[in-house]
């Protein structure tokens, strides 16, 4: 078996390592990029919560499974690993249907959602 994709040191744009200090550096630095882009992900899904008529339309499976499909073609791309990134996709869908839910709650609770 070849090496696990995602942690081959060799791939492009990723920098060995000689030290943890190192790793967790690079990790604190692709959090720092990674945190705002959910944050704005998840404005979206917010959005979402007062387009969408009834609590049920909250969860749209056909679009789950598009989306997931999708990030797993980003992670073939990235030469990641697909079956990893899915399971990652699958909790932050998740995660966001329950902060939709919030927000649709919430919207229609102070009477302004449709
Ligand atoms: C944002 C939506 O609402 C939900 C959240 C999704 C997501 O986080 O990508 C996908 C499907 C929906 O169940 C949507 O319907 O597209």
């Amino acid at each position: 078996m070849s090496t696990i994709p995602t942690t081959d040191p060799r791939r492009a744009g990723m920098r060995p390592c000689q030290s943890m200090d190192e790793v967790r550096a690079e990790i604190d630095r692709l959090d720092a990029l990674l945190v705002p882009l959910v944050v704005e992900r998840l404005g979206y899904v917010a959005q979402a919560a007062g387009l969408k008529p009834t609590r049920d339309a909250v969860v749209v499976p056909w679009r789950i499974e598009d989306v997931v499909a999708k990030a797993r073609l980003h992670a073939r791309h990235a030469q990641g690993d697909e079956d990893t990134i899915e399971r990652i996709w699958r909790a932050l869908v998740d995660i966001s249907i329950d902060w939709e839910r919030a927000h649709f709650d919430r919207l229609r609770l102070r009477g302004t959602g449709s």
